[in-house]
């Protein structure tokens, strides 16, 4: 097999709604879409799920597409490869840059389905066919607004509600969100704001029946994700403390969390992916497949991921109309009371609209072997 084309567009759209987190707010994404073909004609799609600021990773749009056009895109054009897991050795010697990687990986693997005849889901080992999804809620600086739109994804039947924290919108947030709502399914994700002096403070979360407080600590800090987690009942679920294999080993190994949120991109692609799917289930830790606010084409990719038997909790592949006002890809990513079909069509099972791609395309690059 090889890829003998390699077009990269840099997309830029808009999401309906601002979304904010303990690290910024970010309305307008660009984010790099890797459309490859094979000798036989067959299209590969990916999505690299950057943001235009590295505020959430070091990685962002444009450090990305150079990462692409000078190191990965070249260096794939160059090899024949029998399966996409030789993808993600071929550029190992590269340093970190993992969401550059997984694009690349993504449409690898698309095009690997496809040749099959096979989807995505079934390609990767993946056995259920529905998956359970929840939503993730930006910061309100308004309690009203928050609850308000709490309100509208429980009754649109979202089968979790995952909500933002930052110091100062923490305790009084998730305290008013329970006189609401005494028993939905309900977690943080705190994007690293904490440190280990906090300790009390975030022990005042654990009588509100957490599901689990996401990332409370800074991204490499496994160990003090350890000794937080001695102090606290909530569970704690690792997201950007997790960029390899080995983290999520070490992970497991320090007791730095109990449940894993999965990014694809985050790990370096889905070959990897899977390894890390695997050691998950051998040590009983949970996994839920995490988003990156992506378009149709990185949300068919995570839900081919979601249904992996060891994401046994519901992720954030929420409807594509919960983000934009038209998405790339037809048809759209439906939710029917938080409950999603895993597609049975070849490769991602979605097409992508070549009239929707080019409107929102502002830069664009073709490379041939
Ligand atoms: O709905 C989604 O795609 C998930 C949104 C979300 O929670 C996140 C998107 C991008 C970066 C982070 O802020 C983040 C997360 O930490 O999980
Ligand atoms: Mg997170």
């Amino acid at each position: 097999m090889k890829f003998q084309e390699i077009t990269m567009h840099k997309v830029s759209m808009r999401m309906k709604n601002p979304f904010t987190t303990s690290f910024g707010t970010e309305q307008d994404r660009s984010f790099v879409v890797i459309e490859a073909k094979d000798e036989l004609g067959n299209t590969g799609w990916g999505e690299c799920v950057t943001s235009d600021s590295p505020l959430y990773i070091e990685e962002f749009t444009d450090g990305s597409w150079v990462m692409l056009e000078q190191f990965l895109v070249p260096l794939a054009l160059q090899h024949e490869w029998e399966h996409p897991d030789e993808l993600a050795e071929l550029f190992a010697p590269f340093k970190r840059n993992n969401l550059a990687k997984a694009v690349i990986d993504a449409a690898a693997w698309d095009i690997y389905a496809k040749r099959q005849g096979i989807s995505l889901s079934e390609a990767i080992g993946g056995t259920k066919k529905e998956i359970e999804v929840g939503v993730s809620l930006g910061i309100e600086d308004d309690m009203e607004q928050l609850l308000t739109k709490i309100k509208e994804k429980v009754d649109e039947g979202y089968k979790r509600i995952k909500v933002k924290i930052k110091p100062g919108k923490d305790v009084e947030v998730v305290k008013q969100i329970r006189e609401h709502y005494p028993d939905i399914p309900l977690m943080v994700d705190a994007n690293s704001a904490y440190t280990l002096d906090d300790i009390d403070l975030l022990k005042q979360l654990d009588p509100y029946n957490l599901m689990m407080i996401e990332q409370p600590l800074t991204a490499g800090d496994l160990i003090d994700h350890a000794e937080l987690q001695k102090h606290l009942e909530t569970p704690i679920c690792l997201d950007e403390s997790i960029h390899s294999y080995d983290d999520a080993r070490k992970a497991i190994q320090l007791g730095s969390g109990k449940i894993i949120n999965m990014k694809v991109g985050r790990v370096g692609g889905l070959s990897i992916m899977k390894k890390i799917h695997d050691l998950c289930e051998e040590a009983a830790i949970p996994m839920w497949c995490g988003g990156m606010l992506e378009s149709g084409i990185g949300r068919a990719h995570n839900i081919a991921v979601t249904s992996l038997a060891n994401f046994t909790l519901p992720g954030d592949t929420a409807a594509s109309s919960r983000y934009w006002h038209e998405d790339i890809i037809e048809p759209e990513v439906f939710v029917h009371n938080g409950i999603l079909q895993v597609p049975s069509d070849p490769g991602i099972g979605y097409n992508v609209s070549r009239e929707k791609l080019e409107r929102y395309t502002v830069q664009k690059k073709t490379f041939k072997r």
